[in-house]
């Protein structure tokens, strides 16, 4: 048995046994056969047989126990002996005198197991002296009656023969018997009334069984077990410590307890580093240090390639006591190139070191394990089926049951209900006012249903909420969920899709039904274009049949709500022209709900709602009506942006509250990108650029339409843009009439008009205002019916067509006036700069030394601008406050259905690896 001990004490512990048993030289076939079992057991200690049972002086207590005839179950000396000057005393606890007999015997069967004669006879004088274990008297009555000694019991014997012959071993038996002797000769007889705490010593199984016997029937009412004791009853193999010292009869919790551990740290040690307990090694490190000591016993070539070292435990223990070798189970291997190979070279080290052929290691051959055989065969296609299952169980959201096998066709909407419930209210989206009156009725139809069908209304079954991104859409649904108290399911389109073909149309049943029981409830589909999206669109791409069969599923599920279910579904869409006809036509989606970026009134309200959350001293008012001025074009979650955005300004500058000049730079940076300070411009470029940005602002001040100019600046900020100038609408714009746009045009071709009159050649840099003024121009002339020659049509540019809208000639006549819009601008521009050539290099030569000019310096270097600003303008910019960031259009201006931001992009300058690409 390996008892699991610290390692110190296994090893000092077997070393202890086998010193003076084992000499490991040289196998002999003898101790081959029975060392590795000697090695196994040789940590155990022997265990006393009972408490040490007293002298009986009554004896009125007939004793029917069983006992070996010569043992008066006291462990004295056998009547035969009573003439023998050996004192009577018991030997020790667990020990017996032998009769003479019995040495006889003793000393036969030392023979017989091959104890050298020298050895024996040390060992003879030992046993008369202090007598035997027990355990070692069961063993000759078997020798004696002829029944032989089987392996266990030769091993037995080795074993009780090492410990007897050990020095060390009879010292402690020695002293540990003097005490006992001692002890009981102060008069403590009885020997069964343990003191507290006194632990019980008997350990043999067969001791145990017997004890319970002897002692319930001689001692009864003599045995006081006090609590805690007998607890280490029955067990084998360990030393306990007496005074220090080791009692080789006791055991010892603190013993059992560190052996435990040791045996978990052991195994968490031995898993860790040696894998499966086996080590390769190489021919060369097996010849040097196993073949040539002897300490192989038997080899296995497992397959082709490995073959497999058994080595002899018990002298490989005491060759190498620290070896992982050493222990059991632990097997080193080595590879082969071939079976004949190593067979040959094996042979060849064998004859070299004189070993006689017939005690060659035997070297057996191993097939593959059937359990090694089912997992080649089986393991690939069991990984295989474990990933699957795996794969799917993720997939499905765990477990299988509704929704299809492992939960696949289960629906992943999220609900939530009133305890859960979204918290968001129609008080915390601000602006949007008439989206929220027409989704109010949803709530209302939820709450009280009977007012509508009372009259015969039916019920719309749903809306559609369709916007530019982040412009409060989910936010929108949030609230009504969180006004109507009921059920909500919230799901995006994009979690139907599934690489299997069914999926998504079985989680829209799920779906359904789940919502058809929590009935009244709202289903929210967010980005239901990833669904939605029109079917006739597919076949040019090649369609999509799970997207199909989806958008088929919702198809069918709102078409099958009767009207008395009180079920609405609100999906949410940046594309709603995309969108499947089907879907959006009454009985569906009956309301498309379209949300705008919002008004100047509606980023107001916004930013009032996202400034309840931050520490401001400003004035809210004032405040919110300038942020709101300076971000036209912003959608909510832009202005949610900047003002966190503004926060972590001023709590980078550690300011205790956020100050306007927070929320500016915030702004500032949200539109243009981070400021680009590691940009370093050559003094030649820096002149282009000014003078670039100089041209912009000298025609932003004197045409009449352009917007009014906020600021313009040669630092570098976000992508590409090496200045920028900035200007501020009059108002959210929704109209524009030719003015404006011919005046915008020429103030956007201001920059390389700027650069032609200052410099002998000219830059890549304008290659972003040539593409706006061109889009401006075809726009103008396609759709808007601002040209004379084409009239009054709107020719729809679709990127995806290949075919033209018009005819050839139209293409040329289009292309004509465009061309001559831009020259119109052009030419508009050129005057004006040429005109104002001074004051562009006053604005620029300024510029260079500061960098950034605001409207207060242009007015100074100007004077004031001869056309008057609009209310608004006049209101939040009046010079008083400084001036601050731009808005940035970031929508181009071809579509007359989005209401144009009259903010002029200014990203004047492109870099130069753009400018090269045109
Ligand atoms: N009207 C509003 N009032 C207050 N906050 C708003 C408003 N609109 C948007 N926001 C802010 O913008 C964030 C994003 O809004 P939301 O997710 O609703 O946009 P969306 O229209 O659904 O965008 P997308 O189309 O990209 O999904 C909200 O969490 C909120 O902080």
């Amino acid at each position: 048995m390996f008892r699991p001990a610290t390692p110190q004490l296994v090893r000092s512990f077997a070393r202890l046994s086998l010193n003076t048993v084992v000499r490991p030289t040289y196998r002999t076939a003898a101790f081959g056969r029975i060392a590795p079992a000697i090695g196994v057991s040789s940590s155990r200690s022997y265990a006393s047989r009972s408490p040490q049972r007293p002298k009986n002086n009554n004896n009125n207590n007939t004793n029917n126990n069983k006992k070996p005839d010569n043992d008066n179950g006291s462990g004295e000396r056998p009547p035969e002996n009573s003439n023998d000057e050996k004192p009577s005393a018991p030997p020790g606890v667990g020990w017996v005198w032998l009769s003479k007999e019995e040495l006889r015997e003793l000393r036969s069967m030392g023979e017989v197991v091959q104890v050298s004669q020298e050895r024996l006879d040390k060992l003879m004088k030992t046993v008369e002296e202090m007598g035997v274990p027990i355990e070692l008297r069961e063993l000759l009555e078997k020798h004696k009656n002829g029944g032989g000694l089987g392996m266990l019991d030769g091993i037995k014997a080795m074993r009780v023969f090492a410990r007897l012959s050990n020095s060390d071993n009879i010292m402690a038996i020695k002293k540990m018997q003097e005490e006992h002797e001692a002890e009981r000769r102060g008069g403590n007889t009885d020997f069964n009334s343990n003191k507290p705490g006194q632990e019980e010593t008997a350990s043999s199984a067969k001791g145990s069984k017997e004890e319970g016997g002897q002692q319930g029937g001689q001692h009864s009412g003599q045995q006081h077990h006090q609590p805690g004791q007998g607890q280490q009853q029955g067990s084998k193999g360990s030393f306990g410590k007496k005074d220090g010292k080791p009692d080789p009869n006791k055991f010892d919790l603190s013993d059992m307890s560190v052996g435990l551990g040791s045996m978990v740290l052991f195994y968490a040690f031995y898993s860790m580093f040696t894998g499966d307990g086996s080590r390769e090694i190489t021919w060369q490190e097996l010849q040097k240090n196993f073949l040539d000591k002897g300490l192989v016993e038997k080899m296995v070539v497992e397959g082709d390639h490995r073959v497999r070292v058994e080595l002899n435990r018990e002298a490989a223990q005491s060759v190498y006591p620290d070896s992982l070798g050493a222990r059991p189970g632990f097997t080193y291997y080595f590879s082969i190139g071939s079976v004949d190979a190593f067979e040959r070279r094996l042979d060849e080290a064998q004859a070299e070191l004189g070993i006689p052929s017939s005690e060659r290691i035997p070297v057996s051959y191993a097939a593959p394990g059937i359990a090694t055989n089912l997992l080649f065969a089986f393991g690939p296609t069991l990984l295989l089926v474990g990933l699957l299952v795996f794969i799917s169980r993720k997939a499905g959201g765990g477990g299988g049951g509704a929704g299809g096998m492992f939960g696949f066709g289960k629906s992943k909407a999220k609900m939530f209900n009133h305890d859960s419930a979204v918290k968001v209210k129609f008080a915390d989206v601000a602006g949007m006012d008439e989206a929220k009156m027409e989704i109010m009725e949803f709530v209302s139809f939820l709450r009280s249903p009977e007012r509508f069908q009372k009259l015969g209304a039916k019920i719309p079954r749903g809306a559609v909420l369709s916007g530019p991104p982040g412009t409060g859409k989910t936010l929108l649904a949030k609230a009504t969920a969180g006004e109507s108290q009921v059920p909500f399911f919230s799901v995006s389109g994009s979690e139907f899709v599934e690489m299997f073909v069914g999926v998504g149309a079985s989680r829209v049943r799920d779906l359904f039904a789940n919502a058809r029981k929590n009935a009244p409830c709202i289903i929210f589909i967010d980005e239901i274009d990833a669904i939605g999206r029109s079917r006739s669109e597919g076949k040019f791409q090649g369609s999509n049949d799970e997207r199909e069969a989806t958008l088929n599923q919702i198809l069918t599920e709102m078409d099958g709500f009767n009207t008395t279910e009180q079920v609405v579904v609100l999906a949410g869409t940046n594309r709603p022209d995309i969108l499947d006809k089907a879907l959006m036509r009454p009985g569906r989606f009956d309301r498309h709900i379209h949300i705008d970026r919002p008004t100047m009134k509606g980023r107001q309200d916004i930013f009032k709602v996202h400034l309840k959350q931050i520490v401001t001293k400003e004035d809210i008012e004032y405040l919110t009506g300038r942020l709101a001025a300076l971000t036209p074009g912003f959608a909510g979650a832009d202005i949610a942006n900047a003002v966190n955005e503004a926060a972590l300004v001023a709590a980078r500058a550690n300011a205790t509250s956020v100050e306007m000049i927070h929320f500016e730079q915030a702004i500032e940076r949200v539109i243009g990108g981070l400021e680009r300070k590691s940009l370093v411009l050559g003094p030649e470029e820096k002149r282009t650029v000014a003078y670039h940005e100089a041209g912009h602002a000298i025609c932003g001040w004197f045409f009449r339409w352009a917007d009014p100019l906020l600021k313009v600046s040669i630092i570098p900020r976000g992508q590409g843009a090496l200045g920028y100038a900035q200007y501020l609408p009059s108002s959210d714009a929704y109209l524009m009439n030719t003015n404006q746009l011919m005046d915008r045009m020429a103030m956007t071709l201001g920059g390389r008009v700027s650069e032609e009159l200052h410099f002998p050649t000219v830059t890549t840099g304008a290659s972003d205002d040539f593409k706006k003024v061109t889009a401006m121009a075809t726009t103008m002339v396609t759709q808007w019916g601002m040209s004379d020659k084409v009239g009054p049509l709107h020719f729809k540019g679709d990127e995806n067509q290949f075919q033209k809208p018009f005819a050839e000639s139209t293409a040329q006549i289009i292309d004509a006036e465009v061309r001559r819009i831009v020259d119109e601008a052009y030419k508009q521009c050129k005057d004006l700069l040429t005109v104002r050539k001074k004051e562009v290099g006053i604005v620029a030569e300024e510029l260079l030394r500061k960098e950034m000019l605001t409207r207060d310096d242009l007015v100074r270097l100007l004077g004031p601008r001869e056309w008057p600003d609009k209310e608004e303008f006049t209101k939040y910019f009046d010079g008083k406050q400084g001036t601050a960031p731009p808005p940035f259009p970031t929508e181009s201006t071809d579509s007359p259905n989005e209401p144009q931001p009259a903010i002029f992009e200014k990203k004047a300058d492109e870099t130069v690896e753009d400018g090269k690409q045109q």
